[in-house]
């Protein structure tokens, strides 16, 4: 499907230029057009594929560039004061040819976490197409205002967007890794996963079979409110010349094994990783999605790893097709599952929220009461003033 991406923030501008990079290596390509929206200019700057007429500078007036340093609600406020300034770049997108906007951003952070619902619920304002928020959650170590950020950001942003896709630093960190290679190998993961996904809906059939192809309108039904996580599960396959692992004895294809195949990835991608972990019989809708070169794709594989899916998640819902990719080298299986609601780290950043506002005002009403006290001198100094 073609897709309008907005970057917010550091993390959404380089999660959005590490899409152009995936989009322009794949066939066809989803990335209609690609802005990055931030109110640091040393960001902006650092930005390797995004144009330079798309990279949008807010809150100049309020923080002269540099950041609004991890304080959410600068980060909305300046979002609202300089709406016309992202505006002006939106407006230069074809947005006929688009079939839906996705916002990218760190939830962590002021400038996207502030930002991107406020974006959000402009442009489901304006315009008919839907609006889908990606959705990054910080690491757990990342410190208390990081996650009262995502706390709050996430409510918002789930709720101004028609469908929030969340991936999870949390899960995703290795050890002994600097920030900066954990964060572009990070990056490339949730590149390969949510691209894969956007890019399926605008293959071209060739001499694949046209029916068992995924489409956007499959994209968009299984996408239609609440959050979402992905998982993805892949093998590589010979391609060469020599021994196909798909044939054998060189006499012909053997379908069982692709279909064995494709069964087994897809329950790999269900219940290994996900981008953001839940109990997946909690999913509303589903989406299965087979990728790889034509020949190693088949109806059965798909068609069985769906049903098993409809038996995980007891749901009516749930789609399946193909993504051909004739110069790959491996067969995958991206799973989408929407609608999910048993989701541990959200009902952990909830509590978090709950008890930072106790704390706050606990110690607002303490600060009041030391102020009170610190100025009482007991009517001793009236006679001053
Ligand atoms: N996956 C991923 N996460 C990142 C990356 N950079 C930062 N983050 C995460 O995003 C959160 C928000 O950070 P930024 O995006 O840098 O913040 P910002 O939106 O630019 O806001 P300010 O810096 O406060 O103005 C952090 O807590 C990290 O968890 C990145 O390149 N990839």
């Amino acid at each position: 499907m073609k897709l309008a991406l907005i970057g917010f923030g550091q993390a959404g501008g380089k999660v959005v230029d590490e899409f152009l990079a995936f989009d322009s290596r794949i066939d066809g390509g989803f990335v209609e057009s690609a802005i990055a929206v931030n109110s640091a200019t040393t960001d902006l700057q650092g930005l390797e594929h995004v144009s330079r007429e798309n990279r949008v500078l807010i809150g100049q007036a309020r923080v002269k560039g540099h950041g609004v340093g991890a304080d959410n609600e600068l980060g909305s406020q300046v979002a609202e004061e300089d709406i016309d300034e992202i505006q002006g770049a939106i407006d230069r997108i074809s947005v006929h040819e688009i079939d839906a906007f996705l916002i990218v951003a760190g939830m962590g952070g002021g400038t996207g976490s502030g930002g991107a619902p406020v974006l959000a619920k402009h442009l489901r304002r304006i315009y008919t197409q839907p609006v889908y928020g990606l959705g990054i959650l910080p690491g757990t170590d990342e410190g208390g205002i990081y996650t009262l950020n995502a706390a709050r950001s996430f409510q918002t942003f789930v709720r101004e967007v028609d469908n929030l896709l969340v991936f999870d630093n949390d899960v995703w960190r290795s050890a002994g890794e600097s920030v900066e290679s954990g964060y572009d190998r990070i990056n490339e993961e949730i590149v390969e996963r949510f691209g894969l996904l956007f890019a399926a809906g605008e293959v071209q059939a060739g001499d694949h079979v046209a029916e068992s192809v995924v489409d956007s309108s499959e994209i968009i039904n299984t996408l239609s409110n609440g959050i979402s996580t992905i998982g993805y599960a892949r093998e590589t396959v010979d391609t060469g010349d020599g021994l196909l692992s798909s044939f054998t004895g060189g006499s012909g294809f053997d379908e069982g094994e692709s279909v064995n195949r494709m069964t087994s990835l897809v329950r790999k991608a269900t219940l290994g990783r996900l981008t953001l972990p839940c109990d997946v019989s909690s999913a509303d809708r589903g989406l299965v999605v087979a990728t790889g070169p034509p020949d190693h794709l088949n109806r059965k594989g798909v068609e069985r790893g769906r049903q098993w899916l409809e038996d995980e998640t007891a749901s009516m819902e749930i789609r399946g097709g193909d993504f051909p990719i004739p110069d790959r080298r491996e067969v995958g299986a991206i799973v989408l599952l929407s609608g999910v609601t048993d989701v541990p780290r959200v009902d952990q950043l909830q509590q978090v929220a709950i008890e930072a506002q106790e704390t706050t005002e606990q110690v607002r009403a303490s600060a009041q009461k030391d102020f009170e006290t610190l100025m009482d001198t007991g009517g001793e100094l009236d006679a001053l003033f």
